[in-house]
């Protein structure tokens, strides 16, 4: 049994409190306001994020960051933007042996760091861990099979704590490949705006067919360009996760490409990642030496450059040239 704390009870750190709980874990669910945390443990749910889902009833839920004080491992899942201000909120309260577990998708659009290259600065990188990979935060807490990856520097160590953290039906692989891990993750989001895009155009299942492998293409030539590997790139937290986002209104990067060019984005627009992250992906991948054309889209749509019916014309007016 571990002690786990899990700092964000949104969709995925509430879905991830309760998975973990379930699998027989001391697990604390820290909120942002008291306010929230007893809505959570006055109705044993989390209606705001995961509606109608019922939660470990040994689920502790706070606000007061002391109760991370006993905690062996340390969650932190709240969006990417925040991770900074999050992190240095708790920091006093986690135990300086703690393995910290990253479980956010996206760079930071002030910095362009990702939440490791922002803790990496404040904490030993071999408590580091990131976790990432195909999981709806849904999914998960009903306990639906789900398997993702979890990266550290060292294989070892990723391979115990996957151990650790797996549960019946929530499976975790070990990688030593962080930075191809984190950047998956982010980078899909990223594409999965622009597949949202084209079916809030109607362009068709071809072309959203196209949108993925070729999106594909520009994640894996960033990632490795950044230091990732390839075969990273391949696995769950590259196309595993890119598959499932990129194929259902589920996910809400695609939900907000659809409602981008639908304009029907709502002022409670769920997170989408993706948009804060597309602009520091871009200049990854132009660094990496890729054009990225459809990053490039992305970025230029969300702001309003192109229409993203110019956009996809400017796709398709590209030279045509060899595949690899
Ligand atoms: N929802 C999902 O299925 C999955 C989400 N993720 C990633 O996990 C991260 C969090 O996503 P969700 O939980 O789904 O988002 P969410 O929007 O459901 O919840 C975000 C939580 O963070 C809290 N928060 C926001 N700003 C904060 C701040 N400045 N200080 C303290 N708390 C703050 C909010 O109060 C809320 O509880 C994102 O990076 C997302 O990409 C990863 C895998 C699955
Ligand atoms: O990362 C996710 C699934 O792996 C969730 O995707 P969305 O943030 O687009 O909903």
């Amino acid at each position: 049994m571990s002690k786990i704390g899990v700092v964000g009870a949104g969709a995925w750190g509430t879905a991830l409190a309760h998975a973990w709980s379930q699998a027989e874990n001391s697990v604390t669910l820290l909120a942002r306001t008291e306010k929230a945390a007893k809505v959570i443990r006055e109705t044993g749910m989390n209606e705001a994020y995961l509606p109608g889902i019922a939660l470990s009833a040994s689920l502790q839920t706070t606000a007061n960051p002391s109760a991370l004080s006993s905690c062996d491992h340390i969650a932190l899942v709240t969006p990417a933007q925040t991770i900074g201000e999050v992190f240095e909120k708790v920091s006093l309260h986690i135990p300086p042996t703690s393995q910290i577990i990253l479980c956010s998708k996206g760079i930071n659009k002030q910095s362009a760091l990702t939440p490791w290259g922002i803790l990496g600065k404040v904490v030993d990188q071999t408590r580091l861990a990131v976790l990432s990979g195909p999981s709806f935060a849904s999914d998960v807490a009903r306990e639906l099979p789900t398997a993702i990856t979890l990266a550290m520097e060292n294989i070892a160590d990723a391979e115990k704590l996957s151990a650790e953290l797996s549960t019946p039906t929530l499976r975790l692989y070990a990688s030593d490949d962080t930075i191809g891990v984190e950047l998956g993750g982010a980078l899909k989001n990223v594409i999965a705006l622009a597949v949202g895009m084209a079916r809030g155009l109607n362009l068709g299942a071809s072309a959203e067919a196209a949108l993925i492998a070729r999106g594909f293409v520009e994640m894996q030539a960033t990632i490795v360009g950044q230091g990732g590997e390839a075969q990273t790139v391949s696995g769950l937290s590259g196309l595993g996760d890119l598959v499932l986002t990129c194929s259902s209104p589920q996910s809400r990067n695609f939900a907000y490409g659809q409602a981008f060019v639908t304009r029907s984005l709502t002022d409670n627009q769920p997170l989408a990642e993706g948009v804060h992250t597309a602009q520091r992906a871009l200049h990854s991948a132009r660094q990496a030496g890729m054009e990225a054309p459809i990053m490039e889209a992305v970025v230029k749509v969300l702001d309003s450059v192109w229409t993203p019916q110019e956009a996809m014309q400017n796709l398709l007016a590209r030279p045509l040239k060899r595949e690899h």
